[in-house]
């Protein structure tokens, strides 16, 4: 079968104002579809960069970007603009929400500007079939300044899954969030690995990366396997008439828990003739 997503040596070198400094160093990952992939790792260690070229807003240095078997490794900017509307969802730590649109047509707009003007009918059903699958088609016609900020997170969700993408990219989600907001939020982005979109989580939090399939650390450069050290128990004090065992290196991996004008209120009529 084919992967969804496959990266081969990817590499990336970026040159601020200090030296170049290479951030990518032959990463691999491989996304099928309906995979759930949490990527931790160290803060600057490079996870925003790696989001940043699988949803084409960069390109590697070198090495091979496969979606659906589609060599994209080059793509240009065009093209690259009309995968990233047709293909991706993006979830941000920040909610960019615009102020003075209801929720509905924050969810909405994802239609107009990815597929220019569906019928009327059509927008409306998908945008509060998305509302639905996030749990707020309730707060339809809320303003965000009326949301709390899971509930305009969970908006944001149903705009990025509002065009059917394959892949959901989430770069710390529930980093303004409360803890049981953010489970809230986790748990909306994997229910739609359930309906075959890949999903692929930066985040900070164990508890949220264990509940992806896979938990994947960003560490000098390359992608493996992360190990959840947290409930290690600490090691016994040796006996003192007993030799001491010899201490086998537990590996960690840094990230071991929590790191760390508004015109609402203007008659809207004319937006909502936009879109709905
Ligand atoms: N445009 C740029 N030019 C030069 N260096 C950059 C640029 N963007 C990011 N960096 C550096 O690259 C490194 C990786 O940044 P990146 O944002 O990918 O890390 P991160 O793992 O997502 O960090 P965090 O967990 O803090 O969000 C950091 O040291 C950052 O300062």
């Amino acid at each position: 079968m084919t992967a969804l997503l496959e990266l081969s040596g990817i590499t990336k070198t970026l040159k601020g104002q200090q030296a170049p400094r290479t951030i990518l160093d032959g990463v691999d990952l491989t996304v099928d579809s309906g995979e759930s992939v949490a990527i931790l790792g160290r803060s600057g260690s490079g996870k925003s960069t790696l989001l940043s070229l699988i949803g084409l807003f960069d390109r590697p240095d070198s090495g091979r970007y496969l979606l659906g078997g589609r060599d994209i490794s080059r793509v240009a900017e065009r093209r690259a603009a009309g995968l990233r509307s047709a293909e991706f969802g993006f979830v941000f730590q920040r909610f960019f929400l615009l102020k003075h649109l209801t929720a509905a047509q924050n969810v909405a707009m994802a239609l107009v500007n990815g597929q220019g003007w569906l019928p009327r009918r059509k927008r409306r059903a998908r945008t509060l079939a998305a509302l639905d699958q996030v749990g707020i088609a309730h707060l339809a016609k809320h303003r965000p300044a009326r949301l709390s900020g899971g509930e305009q997170q969970r908006v944001a969700v149903a705009r990025a899954l509002v065009r059917e993408p394959r892949l959901l990219l989430a770069d710390e989600p529930t980093g303004a969030l409360d803890t049981e907001t953010g489970n809230l939020v986790i748990e909306v982005m994997r229910a739609a690995t359930d309906r075959g979109c890949g999903l692929i989580l930066v985040t900070h939090d164990w508890d949220h990366a264990n509940k992806m399939q896979r938990v994947l650390r960003l560490s000098d450069g390359t992608l493996n396997p992360a190990i959840d050290t947290r409930g290690t128990p600490p090691q016994p004090e040796p006996e003192p008439d007993v030799a001491p065992a010899p201490v086998s290196g537990t590996e960690s991996d840094g990230t071991g828990g929590p790191p760390s004008a508004d015109r609402a209120g203007r008659g809207d009529a004319g937006l909502d003739g936009m879109f709905w």
